[in-house]
Formats: structure tokens, C-alpha cells, sequence
């Protein structure tokens, strides 16, 4: 079975509270505001727990903070007086974050990637740019729910996995405040660890595969005996976070796979199911790829962006890459000129590719439906999808978990431990 091989390189709970100096500060704050309130602060540290109920009671909550773009170990900082989020609407619940991913985008946001488009969507729904708590995915527990959730869609108490739309106030905090739409009861047999590393990148990997794609039908795609039998792809990139989700989606459809990948993750992918792992960095794979023959679709979760669709001489129906150039252009040069620019890319792109092997480039995109989140918990609940967890950081040394991901080469996901 696909999952029983499947590789964690460091399940390590990470250390405890207390063992590094960014935890000192941490600590030091804390006991200051537990001194007049709490018998033990005099003799132990706090536990993140009960410093959180100390916040939550005055309407604070700690938690990770950027106040200005740049680069993320300089702007990445603590606070433990953030002011708690509140529901403010009957669709909206407040959840106590237990683990979260750290995301590429986390760190591209930080250096200031999609600033115009994210900031301009965050004030027109009364949001404001800084302080941005970063963070996208992340399980927990719902501890406040609206008047428009019943009983039978969620309780307070639930445990639960879920997503914050790029441009919200993200879940590197204690509490974070979602729509019901981006939360589902997490699968039981998943740890809140692995529940925490799936739906932002499994979202952007099913995104791609069905919204993009159209491998098969948004909701009816699982079928007893998978809808992928007779289609090929080929995967870029499949040891990250979205790479190795998507692979296992796709096995899981009955889908032929190929990927790519540097040498030291190929036993990491065949260890998930794929018979056909190419070392990208053997130039031979070019060719051994073009030798294949069609590929249904080629999926781009390496980077290459949309001008490799025309540098390699593979046939596909569609070349479909999560590296659009869409906000970067709308930074760059504003919406109207940035628009005409990304307008240009596509048109430039697909006219090459379609004359030359009548195949479509395209790009994807996270997107965050229940549709898909039903999708990765039906899959899930199968034991048919399990993240890759590189490594695990405690919540205090949240900024070591952004250096990780920064430095790139990832093999799969980074997380944070909240408690
Ligand atoms: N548009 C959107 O909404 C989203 C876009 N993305 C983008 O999708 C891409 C994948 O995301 P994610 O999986 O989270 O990123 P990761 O950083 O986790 O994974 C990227 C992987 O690609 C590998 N890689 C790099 N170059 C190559 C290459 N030439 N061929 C094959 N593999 C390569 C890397 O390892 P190594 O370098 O060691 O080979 C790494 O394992 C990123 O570029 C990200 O920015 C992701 C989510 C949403």
C-alpha cells in the first residue's frame, strides 16, 4: 500500500519550550504578564497552553507577525499581545490553531510578492496590510462558531483542518478566524501534524488537476476504481509539498505517473507509488521523457514557469505551471500594464506551443472550495493521502521553520507545532 511506504524524514516533536534564546524573550514576556495572575509562573515556565487561555482571557493571543516586506529573518517577529480575531459573521468560527504549515508563499509574501493585488483585496474587505500574520493551512479546534453553523455541520470542540484565503490574516497565531466553506472536521486517522501540511498545497495540486485540468470531474473524480486509467502525467517538482501530494492524488486515480526529481528524492518517490522517477539533473531525462510520448498533462510544481512549456521538446495536451506570472506582473508594472503583460505571456506561449505540438499552456492556482477539501479528506480518509513531513519546528522557533523553507530543496512540508 502506497501510504505504508511512505517517507517522513523527522518526526521529531522538536524540542520544548525554553531551549533557545528566541524562547527566552518569549518566556521572559510571559511570566511578566503571568506574575500578578499565576501561582506556577514563580516556579515553572508556562506551557503555550496555559499562556494562551492567560491571553485569550484579556482578548490577546500570541502569535507571528511581519510589519513590513522583506526578507524573513528580519521581519518575521513575536507578539503575544495580537489582538484576538473575532467572528464577524454567522458563517464564521474562530479556531485554536494547533499545527501549521509554512508555505513558499509565506516567504514570497513576506518578500512583498503579490503586495498590490493581496493588500488591495485585504482593506476592501476592511482589512488592514500590517501587522500580516502569515500562514495557510493549519489544524485545530473550533473554540467559537457563528449562529449560521448547526450542530450537524460543526460543534464547538471539533477538531478540524483547514485553509485562510491568501489575501486574510493568516493562522501563525493562536486563534484564527475562517469562513465555514474553508473548514471540515480533519480525518481521524491523521495526526494533527500531517492534517496541518495537506490542503494549501493538496488544494493547489487538485486545483490544477481538475479546475485547470479537467483530469475529471470536481466532485465525482474519486470513483471506486479511480478516473484516471488510460492518462499520463508527468509531474515537475515531485518531491515539495505540492509535488508529493500531487502524485498521490494522481496514483490514486489510477493515473500512469511520471516525475521528476533531484537524486537523493527519488527513493522518497518511489517510496509513494511512482514506478517512473527521472533525476532532473541528468541531462539525459530530456530526451528519456520526449521518449514517453503524450503526456495528458504535464505538471509544473518545480517552478519552471510557463516559457519552459516551449524549451522542451515533450508532447503534451496540456502544460500546466503553478508559477503564473500574474501578480508579480501586476506588482511590477500595476493592473492595467501588468494585466496586458500577463495577457501577452499566455498568448505568446500557447500560440508556440500549439503550433508546435497542439498542446495547452496554463497556468494553476491554489484555490480554496470546499469541493476540493472534500475532495483531500475523502482521499485522506482512505489512506490514500499522507504529507511528506520534512521537519517539524516547536511554535517558538517559528522563524527557523520560514528559514527552511526559504533555502528552498524542500521534501515536502515544513510545520509548526503549536503545542
Ligand atoms: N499559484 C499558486 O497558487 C501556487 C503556486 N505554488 C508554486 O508551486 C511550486 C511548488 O510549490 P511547493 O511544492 O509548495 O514548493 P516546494 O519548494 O515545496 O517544492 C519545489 C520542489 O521542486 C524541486 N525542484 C526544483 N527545481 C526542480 C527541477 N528543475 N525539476 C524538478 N524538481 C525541481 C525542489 O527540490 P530541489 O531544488 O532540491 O530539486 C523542491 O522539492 C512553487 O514554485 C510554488 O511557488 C505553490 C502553491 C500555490
Amino acid at each position: 500500500m502506497v501510504l505504508a511506504k511512505c517517507v517522513r524524514f523527522t518526526a521529531s516533536a522538536a524540542g520544548k519550550f525554553g531551549q533557545r534564546d528566541l524562547l527566552g524573550n518569549f518566556r521572559n514576556l510571559t511570566t511578566a504578564t503571568f506574575t500578578s495572575t499565576s501561582q506556577s509562573s514563580s516556579t515553572s515556565a508556562p506551557s503555550h497552553e496555559q499562556q494562551r487561555r492567560q491571553h485569550a482571557s484579556y482578548g490577546k493571543m500570541s502569535g507571528w507577525q511581519i510589519h513590513a516586506y522583506g526578507v524573513p529573518q528580519e521581519e518575521i517577529q513575536f507578539s503575544d499581545g495580537i489582538k484576538m480575531p473575532i467572528l464577524r459573521s454567522p458563517t464564521q468560527l474562530l479556531v485554536k490553531v494547533k499545527a501549521s504549515s509554512v508555505n513558499p508563499i509565506d516567504v514570497a509574501m513576506i518578500n512583498g510578492y503579490g503586495a498590490s493585488v493581496l493588500n488591495a483585496m485585504r482593506c476592501k474587505d476592511g482589512g488592514i496590510e500590517f501587522p500580516l500574520v502569515l500562514g495557510r493551512d493549519f489544524s485545530g479546534e473550533i473554540v467559537q462558531k457563528g449562529l449560521g453553523i448547526s450542530s450537524r455541520e460543526l460543534e464547538v470542540g471539533d477538531e478540524v483542518w483547514g485553509v485562510v484565503p491568501v489575501h486574510l490574516q493568516g493562522c501563525h497565531a493562536d486563534y484564527v478566524v475562517v469562513e465555514k466553506y474553508c473548514l471540515f472536521k480533519k480525518p481521524s486517522n491523521l495526526s494533527k501534524i500531517d492534517a496541518s501540511a495537506i490542503l494549501y498545497a493538496g488544494l493547489t495540486a487538485w486545483s490544477g488537476l481538475y479546475i485547470t485540468g479537467h483530469l475529471g470531474d470536481l466532485l465525482g473524480a474519486i470513483s471506486p476504481v479511480g478516473g484516471g486509467a488510460g492518462k499520463k502525467v508527468l509531474v515537475l517538482g515531485a518531491a515539495g509539498g505540492v509535488g508529493t501530494l500531487a502524485v498521490q492524488m494522481l496514483l490514486a486515480e489510477g493515473v500512469e505517473v511520471f516525475a521528476t526529481c533531484a537524486p537523493d528524492a527519488m527513493q522518497m518517490i518511489h517510496n509513494l507509488g511512482v514506478k517512473y522517477v527521472l533525476d532532473y539533473t541528468d541531462p539525459a531525462h530530456v530526451q528519456n521523457v520526449a521518449s514517453v510520448g503524450r503526456f495528458d498533462i504535464v505538471l509544473d510544481c518545480a517552478g519552471k514557469g510557463t516559457d519552459y512549456a516551449n524549451e522542451i521538446p515533450w508532447l503534451f495536451d496540456q502544460y500546466i505551471t503553478f508559477n503564473s506570472p500574474v501578480l508579480k506582473n501586476i506588482d511590477a508594472d500595476g493592473f492595467a500594464a501588468g494585466m496586458y503583460q500577463n495577457a501577452v505571456n499566455l498568448v505568446r506561449n500557447n500560440a508556440a506551443s500549439l503550433s508546435t505540438r497542439q498542446g495547452l499552456v496554463k497556468w494553476g492556482y491554489f484555490v480554496p472550495v470546499p469541493q476540493g477539501i472534500a475532495y483531500l479528506q475523502r482521499l485522506a480518509e482512505k489512506d490514500k493521502l499522507l504529507p511528506v513531513v520534512e521537519k517539524v519546528f516547536p511554535f517558538a522557533n517559528t522563524p527557523e521553520a520560514y528559514e527552511r523553507v526559504s533555502q528552498k530543496h524542500l521534501r515536502g512540508k515544513v510545520v509548526i507545532d503549536f503545542e
